[in-house]
């Protein structure tokens, strides 16, 4: 497909944006059920980050990107490999400007999140950006991309159903809901960095193991 174009490089590098604001460009890829909490604990964190530690941070999540650039974009397996495929992009070009990038989606497939995973670490090892130099290998560690499993079962998450989607997902009106349905299965991750289990933790306890693990990474500052 990607005849006859050239990648044109910019002059300023990765590492020049980042020490701009004084952070880490990196997505934090949230993954769980519909109801599991990723859009709750992506909107505490963003008011814990933006307004505390004023870090420049954007929030991706599954329901406000389908209402634009993936409205075109239903729930067959087809289609959910296109939406993170899309997100997956988006959430490269935000993490390159610098940007810590909150990602909240069902993504019940592992092909497709390993994917977006490949697709920012290779991004990362870009030759035109910083050469790693030889203290660097707390740099090198930092990865680009970190997988928060936001835990919940069907049942926590269908007791609570903040959209009333389960409810009609049971009784026919939604088709191939994630959980429910046999023919949507959500794949949980095998090696996530982070697993939140929301049954257990409270949103603010969730929201510090994030604010901890984003410090202890060097990611909030540079
Ligand atoms: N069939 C089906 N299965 C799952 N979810 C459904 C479905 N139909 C609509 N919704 C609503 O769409 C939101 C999920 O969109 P995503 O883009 O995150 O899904 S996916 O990653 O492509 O699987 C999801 O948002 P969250 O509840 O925030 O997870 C639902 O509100
Ligand atoms: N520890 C927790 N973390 C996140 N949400 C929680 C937690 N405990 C209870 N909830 C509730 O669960 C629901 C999660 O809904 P939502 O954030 O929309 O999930 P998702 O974005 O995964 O679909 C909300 O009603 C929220 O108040």
């Amino acid at each position: 497909m990607a005849t006859n174009i050239t990648w044109h490089h910019g002059h300023i590098t990765r590492s020049e944006r980042e020490r701009q604001l004084n952070q880490r460009g990196v997505t934090l890829w949230f993954t769980g059920l519909s109801g599991s909490g990723k859009s709750t604990i992506a909107t505490a964190l963003e008011r814990e980050l933006v307004l505390k530690h004023k870090k420049a941070l954007y929030v991706l999540d599954g329901d406000n990107i389908r209402h634009g650039l993936n409205k075109d974009l239903g729930f067959g397996p087809g289609d959910r490999q296109e939406n993170i495929r899309r997100i997956g992009e988006v959430c490269n070009l935000f993490t390159d400007a610098g940007i810590i990038v909150l990602a909240a989606f069902v993504s019940p497939y592992k092909e497709d999140r390993d994917k977006v995973r490949a697709l920012l670490d290779a991004s990362q090892r870009k030759p035109n950006d910083e050469a790693p130099s030889i203290n660097e290998t707390a740099v090198n560690r930092r990865k680009p991309f970190v997988e928060v499993y936001i835990q919940a079962d069907v049942a926590t998450c269908e007791q609570r159903d903040p959209k009333g989607l389960y409810k009609k997902a049971r009784s026919g009106e939604i088709k191939s809901f994630t959980g429910v349905s046999p023919d949507a299965p959500f794949e949980a991750p095998e090696n996530p960095e982070l697993v939140l289990n929301t049954g257990m933790l409270s949103v603010e306890d969730c929201v510090s193991r994030l604010v901890e693990y984003l410090s202890a990474g060097g990611y909030l500052a540079f």
